[in-house]
C-alpha cells in the first residue's frame, strides 16, 4: 500500500488529503501537525475549518485510510510520498521584511524529514513558495541524507476556500513540476498516478520545477489583478455616474477577457493574494526587475485604496464622524462559505471605524467572537503563524460587540456595513431592520449584494461600490 504523509493539517493539507483518501481507497493518508488542538479537532465532530462538503468526506474516510495525528516523525518516516503544506507567511523582520516569504516552517519540516527518513522519499511542495525553493530544500535534504535519495516535486494547490471540495474534485488543472532527470520524471509519474484516480489526464500538467513554483505565484497575481482592475474602475464609476456592474458585464462578455473574477468589492482578502504578490514583488526586486516589481505592487496598493475609500465613504456620509455611533458590521469572513478571516477586508474597515471611535456590532454566521477580537488586535502578518504562536485574544475592547444575529447587530444602529456576501444577507427583512435603526439610516454595501433601489424606497441612504451615488452622498465631501 502506498503511504502518503502530509505535514500541515490546515486549510490546504486537511481538505486536499481528505479528497486523496476519498478518491484512492488503496492509499493510506496521514495528516500530521504540531498543533495538538488542530489535530484533536480533525479527530472530533467539530472540524477545525468550515468548508461545504468537507465533513462528509472526512467522516467517510477517517479511521479507514485517513488519519490525523501529532506523531509527525513516525508518519513521515513511514511514508513514500510526503506533502509539505505548512505556513509560508510574509517575513515580519530582517531581510525582506514585509514582502519576502518566511520559509522557517518549511525549513524545519525539511530538516525533520532528513532526520527521520530511513528510505527514499518523494517530497512534494504543496505550500506556496518562492520560485527556486525546491533547490534550497534539496540542499537541506541531501546534505543530511545518510545515503537516502530524495526527489522534490512542486505541486502547488489552486483550491479556493468555500469551494475547496468542488475545486479538488474537479480541478481546472493539477500542476506537477519536477527535475528533468530520469529520477525526477519517475517521481512526477508516481504523483501523477495518484491524481489520475479522478483527474482526467489532459488536466494534469507536468513542467520543470521552476515553472510550477512560479505558475502558482503568477496565477494568484493575475486573479488579484483582475479584482484591483475592476475596483479601480469602481472609483471612476462613482465619479462619473457609470455603474460598475454594467461595465464589468460589458467588458467580461469579451471572450478574451471572460466574466469571472470581475466583481467589484470592498477589496480582496484571504491568506494568499496579498502574501503571494508581496513574495512575487520581492523575487522581482531580487532579480533586479524594478519595473516588474512596481507593476505588481500596484495591485496591492489599489486594494488598500479600495478599503480606505470604503471607510472614508462611511465616515463622510455620516456627517464626517462616527464617534459614539453604533455601526453594524454584517459579515467578517473574507468571503462567503468560509469561517476564515485571514486578511479579510473587514479587519481594515473595522479598524478604520474604530479609529474614528465608532461602536461596532458585528455578526458573521461562521466567525467566533474570540477570532474577531484576536483579528482586531493582531499585528500585521502575525495571523499566518501556527496557532500556538499567535497572541491570545484580549478580553476587553469596549467599542466592540459581537452578536449572533443580523437583527441584533442592526438594532438602534446608525449605519450598516455589508462586508461579506453571505447568502442569508440577501434575504434579510430590510424593512424590519430600517424600522429598528436610528434615522437617517445608512447602508454601505461592500459586496454589491443588495437591491439598492428597493432599500432606497424603504428609506435608507445607500452606498454600493461603483454604483451611481445617492443624492445624499453626492453632497458630502469628495473622498474617492
Ligand atoms: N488557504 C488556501 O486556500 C491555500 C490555497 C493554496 C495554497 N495555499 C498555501 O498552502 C500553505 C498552507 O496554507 P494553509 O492555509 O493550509 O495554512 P494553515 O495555517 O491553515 O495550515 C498550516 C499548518 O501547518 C502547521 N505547521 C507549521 N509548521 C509545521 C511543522 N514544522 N510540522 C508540522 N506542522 C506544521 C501549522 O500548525 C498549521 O496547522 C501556504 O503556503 C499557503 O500559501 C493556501
Ligand atoms: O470577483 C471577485 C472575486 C473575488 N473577490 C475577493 O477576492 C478574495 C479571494 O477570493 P477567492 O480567490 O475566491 O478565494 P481564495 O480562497 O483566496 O482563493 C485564491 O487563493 C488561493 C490560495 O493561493 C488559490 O489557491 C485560489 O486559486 C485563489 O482563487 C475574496 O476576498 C473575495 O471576496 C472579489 O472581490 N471579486
Amino acid at each position: 500500500m502506498v503511504k502518503i504523509c502530509c505535514i500541515g493539517a490546515g486549510y490546504v493539507g486537511g481538505p486536499t488529503m481528505a479528497v486523496i483518501a476519498f478518491k484512492c481507497p488503496a492509499i493510506e493518508v496521514a495528516v500530521v501537525d504540531i498543533s495538538v488542538a488542530r489535530i484533536a479537532a480533525w479527530n472530533s465532530d467539530q472540524l477545525p475549518i468550515y468548508e461545504p462538503g468537507l465533513e462528509d468526506i472526512v467522516t467517510q474516510c477517517r479511521g479507514k485510510n485517513l488519519f490525523f495525528s501529532t506523531e509527525v516523525e513516525k508518519h513521515v518516516s513511514e511514508a513514500d510520498i510526503i506533502f509539505v503544506s505548512v505556513n509560508t507567511p510574509t517575513k515580519t523582520r530582517g531581510l525582506g521584511a514585509g514582502k519576502a516569504a518566511d520559509l522557517t516552517y518549511w525549513e524545519s519540516a525539511a530538516r525533520m524529514i532528513a532526520d527521520v527518513s530511513k528510505n527514499d522519499k518523494i517530497v512534494v511542495e504543496k505550500s506556496t513558495v518562492p520560485v527556486k525553493t525546491a533547490e534550497a530544500i534539496e540542499k537541506i535534504l541531501t546534505h543530511n541524507s545518510n545515503g537516502i535519495k530524495y526527489q522534490i516535486l512542486s505541486n502547488p494547490e489552486f483550491l479556493a476556500e468555500g469551494t475547496a471540495i468542488q475545486d479538488l474534485f474537479n480541478p481546472d488543472r493539477v500542476l506537477i513540476g519536477g527535475r528533468e532527470t530520469p529520477g525526477g520524471q519517475k517521481a512526477i509519474q508516481t504523483l501523477k498516478e495518484v491524481y489520475a484516480h479522478w483527474v482526467p489526464e489532459d488536466r494534469i500538467i507536468c513542467t520543470n520545477l521552476w515553472s510550477a513554483e512560479l505558475s502558482k505565484l503568477a496565477a494568484n497575481a493575475f486573479l488579484a489583478q483582475r479584482i484591483s482592475s475592476v475596483n479601480a474602475m469602481s472609483a471612476l464609476c462613482e465619479a462619473t455616474g457609470a455603474d460598475v456592474t454594467q461595465v464589468s458585464h460589458a467588458v467580461g462578455k469579451d471572450m478574451r477577457v471572460g466574466s469571472k473574477f470581475l466583481n467589484a468589492s470592498v477589496g480582496f482578502g484571504g491568506s494568499c493574494f496579498q502574501k503571494d504578490i508581496l513574495s512575487l514583488v520581492y523575487i522581482c526586486e531580487c532579480n533586479g526587475l524594478k519595473e516588474v516589481a512596481n507593476y505588481w505592487k500596484q495591485v496591492i496598493q489599489v486594494n488598500d485604496y479600495q478599503k480606505n475609500r470604503f471607510v472614508n465613504r462611511v465616515v463622510s456620509s455620516m456627517f464626517n464622524t462616527v464617534s459614539g455611533k453604533k455601526i453594524a458590521i454584517l459579515g467578517f469572513a473574507f468571503k462567503k462559505d468560509t469561517g476564515d478571516t485571514r486578511e479579510t477586508p473587514a479587519i481594515d474597515v473595522c479598524k478604520g471605524l474604530l479609529g474614528d471611535n465608532a461602536n461596532l456590532s458585528i455578526y458573521d454566521p461562521q466567525v467566533t467572537e474570540d477570532q474577531i477580537r484576536k483579528d482586531l488586535s493582531m499585528r500585521k502578518f502575525d495571523w499566518d503563524n501556527p496557532i500556538h504562536l499567535q497572541p491570545m485574544s484580549p478580553t476587553v475592547m469596549k467599542q466592540l460587540n459581537v452578536v449572533w444575529d443580523a437583527y441584533a447587530a442592526t438594532k438602534d444602529a446608525h449605519g450598516l456595513c455589508l462586508l461579506t456576501e453571505w447568502d442569508e444577507f440577501k434575504t434579510l427583512d430590510f424593512k424590519k431592520i430600517y424600522d429598528n435603526m436610528q434615522k437617517p439610516a445608512f447602508v454601505f454595501d461592500g459586496r454589491n449584494i443588495i437591491d439598492e433601489q428597493k432599500l432606497r424606497e424603504i428609506g435608507f441612504i445607500v452606498y454600493s461600490i461603483g454604483k451611481p451615488l445617492d443624492g445624499w452622498l453626492k453632497d458630502m465631501p469628495a473622498v474617492a
